[in-house]
């Protein structure tokens, strides 16, 4: 602009036009170079871009001299290609890692695994523990230490998410706790995995599995008929497996052939309802966590009649478990109840001595 106000006063007008246009031209030619050399480099964070110098040069020309020098190192480093994010970690990582390694981690065999016990809270405990930005873990149960052993660890390890170094992968398959071989297959594939076993009544628990497969297979004979050899002698089928999985002395006494006790932690299924941070604090305890989920991630839903997250993982807004997480249980004859009480109560007494806490399932 400067430039066509000076030649309208010194030159006549008839070698005006032929001086804006050339001004113009010059100007936009200059700007074009600017463009094409300087914007790569405004594209890297300054604390760590080699061109940071470039940026703060003083005045247009000397910007323009530098931007040619700079642009010149940044093709010869091949660090304009990288994106900001990445960037410090690209500088301290071995060169030959993919790009995706350094941004999402790798796919990692789990650290800890929620083996049991089926219709504990298992749901419960996963959905709240991932929540902590250093847990990430397998969305579906993957059955592979009891039905896909087969397939082998790499397969296992597909099924995982990508971790970054700092995050711990978990899953849950509920039916590892009562399932014979699957202390030992869990042992060999790392000593240190660290377990954990949602553990509810037993009778509870029974009722609750029964009412499961029941809706999905409506004419199941009687909770009665199914729990007893004879109901009047009070015999229990112990074959039956909604019984079987209640006798969790039992099924521990498989587990602590393979790993101490310290490794596994119970989670208590009854508190988990009424003080759902309160068992999260230990959980994450346990894992080695930092305390990041509080009382503030849950608040009490009383059309479900659970607790439920206010802010889960992938939304932002207030989730509850599924339909089938919190389901009215079957009326069962109180009689039956009892029963069974009296049956399991050696077991639980046993169970109680053998982890060092009273549940108090009474
Ligand atoms: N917050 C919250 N919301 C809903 N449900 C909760 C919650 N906390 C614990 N529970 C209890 O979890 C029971 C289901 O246990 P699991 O998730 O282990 O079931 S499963 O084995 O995976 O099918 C489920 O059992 P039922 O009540 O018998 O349906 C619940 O009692």
């Amino acid at each position: 602009m400067a430039c066509v106000l000076l030649l309208g006063r010194l030159v006549p007008y008839s070698y005006r036009l032929r001086g804006t246009s050339i001004c113009l031209l010059s100007l936009l030619l200059s700007y074009l170079c600017y463009c094409a050399l300087f914007p790569d480099s405004a594209m890297v964070p300054s604390s760590v871009n080699p061109t940071h110098s470039c940026q703060r040069a003083d005045g247009a020309k000397r910007r323009l001299q530098k931007s040619l020098s700079c642009a010149l190192d940044a093709r010869t480093t091949g660090e304009d290609q990288i994106a900001p994010s990445s960037l410090n970690t690209a500088r301290n990582s071995t060169p030959s890692l993919p790009m995706s390694h350094l941004k999402f981690g790798n796919k990692k065999l789990p650290k800890a695994i929620i083996v049991g016990v089926k219709k504990g809270g298992t749901r419960a405990v996963l959905e709240f523990i991932r929540i902590h930005p250093d847990v990430r873990a397998a969305g579906t149960e993957t059955h592979f230490f009891d039905r896909n052993y087969d397939r082998g660890l790499e397969w296992y390890r597909s099924l995982m998410p990508r971790t970054l170094e700092s995050q711990i992968t978990m899953e849950k398959t509920p039916s590892y706790f009562v399932t014979k071989e699957t202390p030992r297959r869990i042992s060999s594939m790392s000593h240190d995995t660290k377990l954990i076993v949602v553990v509810r009544d037993p009778v509870t628990r029974a009722i609750s599995d029964y009412t499961q497969t029941l809706s999905k297979t409506p004419d199941l004979p009687s909770f009665q008929q199914l729990a007893f050899k004879n109901q009047s002698l009070g015999i229990v089928d112990m074959s039956w497996n909604a019984i079987r999985i209640g006798l969790y002395a039992l099924h521990l006494e498989n587990w602590l052939r393979y790993f101490p006790l310290a490794q596994i932690h119970f989670v208590s299924g009854e508190r988990l309802i009424t003080d759902p941070a309160g068992e999260l604090a230990r959980v994450q305890d346990f894992l080695g966590l930092k305390r990041i989920v509080t009382d503030k991630h849950f608040y009490f839903n009383r059309t479900k009649g659970f607790p439920c997250l206010k802010k889960p993982e992938s939304s932002g807004s207030p989730r509850c478990l599924g339909k089938s997480k919190g389901r009215t249980h079957v009326q069962i004859d109180p009689e039956a109840i009892e029963q069974l009480r009296d049956f399991y109560r050696p077991y639980n007494i046993k169970f109680y001595e053998m982890v060092g806490h009273d549940f108090k399932w009474e």
